[in-house]
């Protein structure tokens, strides 16, 4: 059982990069709900060397080696900035580049001494605006954001093992309710793709795993927005009776504002 569990999930990742080329050498991958690892091994093996794969999830799980982890709910806003501070390959707090000119114009004409021009105002506009930009473009530093995230069993046995390497039936939690698997899914599909939307790079791809139903239409909007290809997914590695399916996005458009992504209808 186990077994065949750990092949249907290597599949799947497998089926999805050979028809879709989704990893490059040297790419940076995050693999969002990452435990086991199977998704994360397959992207470390394609990206290597030089590839950076980061794993999130919720449980405390031994990743594949070469694989770098952070361990939290990815719902959580702050583990999303933990997270993001770390593809960008540093925690520090931002940096914006000084804004004398600004303030110094700004002053002029608070005292009276000096009436803003209309080049003064674009001065102003651009030296609040283009570090702005140029943060946002720093931000974009990921190629490939995968989400196979979807809630995990409540462990209810097994805690005298404290074993980091055995937490597999704990991960593939439906409720047999299915509109609460699908909610749940598309709720964490909009958070993965919150995070792609600041991450991803011009060009990059976007893979999430969602429970079919009435929300996904919705969503699949949205991808619509930010990716020039969209396409629906159900691995042939799939069950046939299950709602289980995939959007591969390709291709993320440069200069769509988030509001155009998250409020397409
Ligand atoms: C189906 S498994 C992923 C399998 C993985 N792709 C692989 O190839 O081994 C789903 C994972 O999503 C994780 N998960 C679910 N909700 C999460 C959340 N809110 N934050 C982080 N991880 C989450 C679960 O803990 C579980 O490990």
């Amino acid at each position: 059982m186990r077994k065949q569990a750990y092949d249907y999930l290597e599949t799947n990742d497998r089926q999805l990069n050979e028809k879709y080329k989704l990893f490059k050498k040297g790419q940076t991958v995050v693999d969002l709900g990452y435990a086991p690892g199977s998704w994360s091994q397959v992207a470390h093996d394609r990206t290597s060397p030089n590839g950076r794969v980061i794993g999130i999830d919720i449980l405390p799980v031994q990743p594949p080696k070469g694989v770098s982890t952070i361990q939290g709910n990815f719902l959580s806003p702050l583990v999303q900035q933990q997270v993001r501070d770390y593809v960008r390959n540093g925690d520090s707090g931002r940096s914006y580049p000084a804004t004398e000119k600004l303030m110094t114009t700004a002053e002029n004409e608070e005292n009276g001494t000096k009436h803003m021009t209309e080049e003064d105002l674009i001065t102003v506009e651009k030296s609040i605006l283009e570090p702005e930009m140029a943060q946002e473009q720093e931000d974009k530093v990921v190629d490939v954001v995968l989400s196979d995230m979807s809630a995990p069993w409540d462990q209810t046995t097994g805690f005298w093992k404290r074993s980091l390497s055995d937490p597999y039936r704990r991960m593939m939690n439906t409720s047999g309710v299915n509109f609460r698997d699908h909610i749940g899914s598309m709720e964490l599909c909009e958070a993965a793709l919150d995070f792609a939307y600041e991450t991803l790079k011009p060009g990059g791809s976007f893979v999430c795993k969602f429970f079919q139903g009435a929300e996904d239409k919705a969503f699949e909007k949205k991808l619509k927005a930010l990716f020039a290809k969209v396409h629906r997914e159900k691995p042939e590695s799939s069950r046939s009776e299950s709602r289980e399916n995939f959007f591969v996005a390709l291709r993320r458009k440069d200069g769509v504002s988030k509001g155009t992504v998250f409020t397409a209808v």
